[in-house]
């Protein structure tokens, strides 16, 4: 191994939500002299806008920074940094493929968190050297003793020496850089084999085309390097590589161990799938590097323009995030109710919900989104197997053998006081209990197995309220099985409005439909005339509720009051207009197509 490729260090930062990963990076980065204070515009890894004001990290990306350490020798360190949610669990463990080590930052008055314990999992099942961190030491509910004996019983790691730090007022910087050099060992790697680059991020830039984030394994790629995607066996040449100091400077090449970018005018992010492996297309690989897995959308849901003619405009909106989220999905699809619109696939709500902010902010889009839903497998007496990820599209009951859903293992950990409160929550929520653990600190883990369509109504919330915040939460799938589902319709004034209509567990059906009809009353405003509303299932109907007509002209009431008055009400209801959709001879706010979200029968 050359000297350059034995001072390299390859390390990212795992930690639980909040417990600092940005705000040690950031230290990092101002001591390696990376960043002026000017420079410091807040939290640089998070760089999309909408990261920063959700404070979440959703794209990853890679720094190179340089630091003489106490040796007097100049080490050249990578940080990858790794998105911190569930929704992105494959990109994080595609991150952690990069990396040799990790900084495992634990809050030393939260302590170790379900998110934690399932990123030290992903890092230890890539063989990372683990060097624990115990953050905001400064705080005065700091137990920094008691987290480092968590540490040690909950995870099995030795954490005598952790480092003892708070990110926010700056001590601990230099003690983990030097870990980083100590206990990190340099990557390996042949910079003469056959190139291998593993491709852990990709973003599109406008003029350059899409951009992928790599860690090279084996060889060396330049520019003017002809590429090939191996999953693909698509080519490319490569017209520039370089490395982010954090900002992006050209390499004459990247080698065996290094970090960096590949451009090489690719049109599609689809081009540079996360985990695929780039290989000299004159010189392959014999093989491209393990753990190539095609990311698959767990929950959809229908996207629709509030006024139609805004159609077209939703299409190109979605071509190009698309360009930028190789994950997103989507296809047109009808709605008698709703118009054109498209079925659109996520990763997890929180995508959904990113996808859907950005279509509305970037995008000036007005969007009626429907209830999300998990795709069902259908199978049926003919012996076909279907899939629906439209509840409108489940096949007629007499062709229906059985329906299956994905469920999830879910690991919930949460004081010992509220361990009767996520059981109750699970038990509704149609979980099986599989194990409890105690852990340090009166902390629990508890298993349970759920169908992911659970999940994704209001679980998290619900066990965060019931919880008081404690809780924490992590899951994956673990598979389909058969349940008893059946679908649910409604009926407003007779007629059916396909997009509310939704599959559920024939136990929870009649409550259900009860629930969403009375939930429904409230939300669609009165119009002029009486607006009966139906749940149905099958041909039998479990609920009826009526919303009254209106009475009077809203803007009566205002007759003889000042005009500002007036004026505000009308500006109120012109806000409130935007998400309306008018249906049939009623006009249904978007609250109404989420309400199955908000009941919790
Ligand atoms: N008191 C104290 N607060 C800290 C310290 N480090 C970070 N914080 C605060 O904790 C909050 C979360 O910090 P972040 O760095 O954004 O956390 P994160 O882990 O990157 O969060 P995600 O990006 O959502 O994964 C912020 O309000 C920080 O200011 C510390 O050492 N002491």
């Amino acid at each position: 191994m050359g000297k350059a490729q034995a001072n390299i260090r390859n390390f990212c930062i795992i930690a639980h939500i909040d417990h600092g990963k940005s705000t040690l990076a950031d230290r990092i980065l101002e001591f390696t002299g990376a960043l002026t204070e000017r420079e410091m515009e807040d939290q640089v890894l998070d760089s999309m806008d909408l990261e920063r004001e959700r404070g979440i990290t959703i794209k990853l990306q890679a720094v190179r920074l340089q630091y003489k350490a106490k040796d007097g020798q100049v080490y050249t360190l990578n940080l990858i940094d790794t998105p911190g949610h569930v929704d992105f669990t494959y990109e994080v463990s595609r991150s952690l493929a990069a990396c040799e080590g990790a900084l495992l930052v634990v809050d030393a008055a939260q302590g170790i968190e379900a998110q934690t314990l399932a990123n030290v999992y992903l890092a230890l099942e890539n063989d990372l050297e683990i060097i624990p961190v115990v953050n905001k030491i400064d705080l005065p509910s700091a137990e920094p003793d008691r987290v480092k004996q968590e540490i040690e019983d909950v995870i099995g790691l030795d954490a005598s020496d952790a480092i003892l730090a708070s990110a926010k007022a700056g001590i601990g910087i230099e003690e983990t850089l030097e870990a980083i050099v100590a206990k990190i060992p340099p990557p390996e790697g042949d910079p003469t084999a056959p190139l291998q680059c593993m491709i852990f991020d990709s973003f599109y830039d406008a003029y350059k085309g899409a951009i992928s984030y790599v860690r090279v394994v084996e060889g060396s790629v330049k520019k003017g390097t002809k590429i090939k995607m191996m999953s693909t066996g698509k080519t490319f040449e490569v017209t520039e590589v370089g490395v982010f100091t954090p900002a992006p400077r050209q390499v004459e090449k990247l080698s065996s161990g290094e970090v960096g970018f590949i451009v090489a005018s690719i049109k599609n992010v689809k081009d540079t799938q996360v985990g695929d492996t780039i290989t000299d297309a004159d010189h392959p690989a014999k093989e491209p590097l393990p753990g190539y897995r095609q990311v698959t959308p767990m929950v959809y849901c229908g996207l629709y323009p509030v006024e139609g003619a805004d159609y077209e405009d939703l299409r190109d909106a979605l071509d190009k995030l698309r360009l930028n989220d190789a994950a997103l999905i989507y296809e047109p699809e009808t709605s008698v109710a709703l118009g054109f619109g498209f079925r659109c696939g996520f990763l997890g709500l929180l995508h959904m919900e990113i996808v859907q902010e950005r279509l509305e902010r970037e995008f000036d889009l007005d969007l009626i989104t429907t209830a999300p839903n998990v795709i069902y497998k259908v199978n049926q007496t003919d012996g076909q197997v279907v899939l629906v990820d439209n509840p409108t599209k489940l096949p007629p009951n007499q062709k229906i053998e059985t329906i299956e859903e994905p469920y999830v293992k879910a690991s919930v950990m949460v004081p010992s006081d509220f361990v009767g409160a996520v059981m109750e929550l699970c038990q509704e929520k149609r979980g099986a209990f599989i194990n409890m653990d105690y852990i340090a600190g009166q902390r629990v883990m508890l298993i349970y197995e759920l169908p992911l369509a659970e999940i994704i109504f209001d679980f998290f919330d619900q066990l965060k309220s019931r919880t008081k915040g404690y809780a924490s939460l992590d899951y994956e799938l673990i598979g389909y099985r058969v349940s008893e589902l059946v679908k649910l319709d409604i009926l407003l004034n007779g007629d059916l409005i396909d997009a509310f209509s939704i599959i559920v567990h024939r136990d929870r059906a009649y409550n259900r439909g009860r629930a969403l009809a009375d939930r429904l009353k409230d939300l669609i405003p009165r119009q002029m005339f009486e607006v009966p509303i139906q749940a149905v299932i099958g041909n039998k109907v479990i609920a009826r509720e009526t919303i009254k007509a209106i009475r009077k002209n809203v803007l009566a009431k205002c007759y003889g009051g000042d005009i500002s008055r007036k004026r505000k009400l009308l500006e109120k209801q012109k806000e409130g207009k935007k998400r309306m959709k008018q249906v049939g001879s009623v006009e249904i706010p978007q609250e109404a197509f989420m309400a199955v979200l908000s009941i919790d029968k």
